[in-house]
């Protein structure tokens, strides 16, 4: 089952800087949606408004009709989320990371059956039994970024928010956790959404693009449109063009 996430005329400042000008957007239930946008350009300050770890001034977040602010732990139960940096806790072993939220809350699992959810989340993203007993620190970037993966995926989220899920990595295991999200979405059937400014990732994740600029949505179209859809702004970042609309700071 998955949920179709709707913006609605989404605002939101922080004193005089303007950063949401009102963002109207809907990520279809099932696909993958991912943000695009210049740095600063609020990506991350619109993913805060939908967790509702930011309050937005104006505007709604609905899930497939609802305001998601009119249950909060419903809602908190329904996603996961990959972090930036995996941000995986280090005092807690592989498996207990995987399975923190399984432990926890009104349907929590026995400590035994939560560490077979993680082991068999853990082998979904390649990684194999024997690392469950080990610590965060003993792995490597790309392993800890899997381990989050398995986290994100743990107890089967409708929706899955994607922060910048490739940043750090090589382009061999970028590619490789590009894949897993696309594949494992799919199989989920989940509501992705990632925000990134890696083109690599943008081309091998999203079903829809969606470019922020000037804290509203500029250019919202299928993934394999964006080449072509003739805005000079989508043009610009998606070739990483200097030259264009979208001022550099040199
Ligand atoms: N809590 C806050 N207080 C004040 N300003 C903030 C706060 N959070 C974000 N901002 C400002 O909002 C703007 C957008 O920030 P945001 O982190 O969403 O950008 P971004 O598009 O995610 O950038 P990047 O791609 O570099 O991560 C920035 O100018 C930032 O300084």
């Amino acid at each position: 089952m998955s949920t179709q996430i709707t913006l609605k005329n989404l605002t939101k400042s922080f004193g005089r800087k303007h950063v949401l000008r009102g963002v109207d957007l809907i990520a279809p239930a099932g696909q993958n949606t991912v943000i695009i946008g210049e740095s600063g350009s609020g990506k991350s300050v619109l993913l805060k408004c939908i967790l509702g770890l930011v309050k937005p001034d104006a505007g709604e977040v609905l899930l497939d009709g609802q305001p998601a602010d009119r249950d909060r732990d419903a809602f908190l139960a329904r996603f996961g989320m990959l972090f930036q940096g995996a941000a995986l806790f280090d005092s807690l072993t592989v498996w207990e990371n995987v399975g923190f939220r399984l432990v926890r809350g009104k349907n929590k699992l026995s400590r035994s059956d939560a560490r077979d959810v993680a082991v068999e989340k853990l082998r979904r993203v390649g990684l194999s039994a024997d690392v469950a007993d080990q610590f965060p620190a003993e792995l490597s970037g790309g392993m800890q970024k899997r381990v989050g993966l398995a986290r994100a995926i743990a107890a089967d989220p409708q929706i899955i928010f994607f922060d910048e899920p490739t940043t750090g990595l090589d382009p061999i295991m970028a590619g490789v956790i590009n894949d897993l999200i696309r594949e494992i979405t799919a199989e989920i059937g989940a509501t992705g959404m990632t925000i990134t400014h890696d083109m690599t990732s943008v081309r091998a994740i999203a079903d829809q693009v969606a470019m922020l600029h000037d804290g509203k949505i500029r250019w919202i179209g299928p993934a394999d449109q964006m080449d072509t859809c003739g805005d000079p702004y989508v043009e610009q970042f998606v070739t990483g063009s200097a030259d264009g609309p979208i001022e550099a700071v040199r």
